[in-house]
């Protein structure tokens, strides 16, 4: 039992453990309203380290400053200080990894994983539309109703590429330039959007490796089979763009919502334009499909200053890289 586990939230009432990742406990709680929803809550360790600190005080102020069906709701937060939490929508199945998991031959019916990706790549591309970059899509941070719908989450570390932010990204999910130690933007976003495209369609992620150099040596030299040849579900057009998202070259990859509208085409849709709203943040704004008071509460923050991004996530600057034994290809590189 950890500090995190025993600390109270003025305005919830808690229950259940739902998770413990890297940054924070996740615990189910009931709002004053009387509605369930997701309470991160950083751990002690996170609060104390100010690089971790920061970040998920990025989380917070980015959550709740973020308006896209699907991106991951968030309805209160505080983002710095003892009493750091966020209050996010709560989905009652978990991330999609671990429903995955749960599926035999982790091989979801085609037009479930179609919808997925689509509305991925609607987040993706309204992440990019406001000049961010998500650095962290991997299924551990997707999120799917019941309805089948999909919400991107975990933006800690996402940032506005005009301020600047510190490169990172998950290996199986990173892109070839990232490994090389250049920045991330819109373009290694899509390239995760491929391999998870590659992951959800055909069953399995096209880049494996035992460690961390073989992974990176298998991005950035191996071309995967056509996703319509190991799943022939797949149309030509979009497995055509699949590949395209991996190709080493950031710049010949497509856009996010190009993506979308081939995946939208492939499930008998017309495509339409996506009109965002503007998404800047509120002191305390009417949520209206809940109707629900969002409140940010936000300490000593700001953008976070620029820095000179790649240094970090060069394969030197990663120790863990060489450690072997602690390797974990889904942990963040940051
Ligand atoms: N909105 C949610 N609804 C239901 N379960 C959730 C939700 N958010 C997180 N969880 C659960 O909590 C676990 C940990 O969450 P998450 O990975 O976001 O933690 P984190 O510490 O912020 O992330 P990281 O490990 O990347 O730093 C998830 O794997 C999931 O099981």
């Amino acid at each position: 039992m950890t500090e995190s586990d025993t600390r109270t939230i003025p305005g919830y009432t808690l229950s259940r453990t739902l998770g413990r990742g890297n940054t924070s406990l996740v615990r189910l709680a009931v709002d004053r309203e009387g509605e369930q929803v997701a309470l991160k809550i950083p751990h002690e360790e996170t609060l104390g380290n100010q690089e971790a600190a920061e970040r998920f005080g990025n989380e917070v102020r980015l959550t709740l400053q973020f308006r896209h069906p699907h991106v991951v709701r968030g309805y209160a937060g505080t983002a710095f200080g003892p009493g750091a939490f966020l209050a996010i929508r709560y989905y009652p199945d978990g991330a999609l990894n671990e429903q995955l998991a749960r599926i035999p031959g982790r091989t979801l019916p085609i037009k479930g994983g179609l919808r997925i990706l689509a509305d991925l790549a609607s987040a993706l591309a309204y992440l990019h539309h406001l000049g961010a970059v998500h650095q962290d899509l991997k299924t551990h941070n997707v999120y799917v109703d019941g309805q089948g719908r999909a919400a991107l989450g975990d933006l800690g570390n996402t940032y506005f590429v005009a301020q600047g932010g510190q490169v990172s990204g998950s290996p199986y999910y990173m892109a070839p330039e990232i490994y090389h130690g250049e920045s991330s933007s819109a373009a290694s976003d899509v390239y995760s959007l491929g391999i998870l495209m590659y992951e959800l369609l055909s069953g399995d992620r096209p880049y494996q490796g035992n460690s961390y150099e073989e992974l990176m040596v298998s991005h950035m030299t191996r071309f995967p089979a056509p996703l319509t040849h190991l799943n022939p579900a797949v149309s030509r057009p979009l497995s055509r763009l699949a590949e395209q998202a991996l190709a080493k070259r950031p710049g010949e990859r497509p856009r996010a919502d190009a993506i979308r509208r081939a995946l939208l085409t492939d499930l008998g849709e017309t495509p339409h334009d996506e009109v965002y709203e503007d998404s800047r943040v509120s002191q305390a704004t009417q949520d209206k499909e809940t109707g629900r008071t969002t409140t940010a509460l936000m300490g000593r923050h700001g953008p976070s200053q620029p820095r000179s991004a790649p240094a970090e996530a060069k394969p030197e600057a990663q120790p863990e890289a060489q450690r072997g034994a602690g390797w974990n290809p889904f942990k963040r590189r940051k």
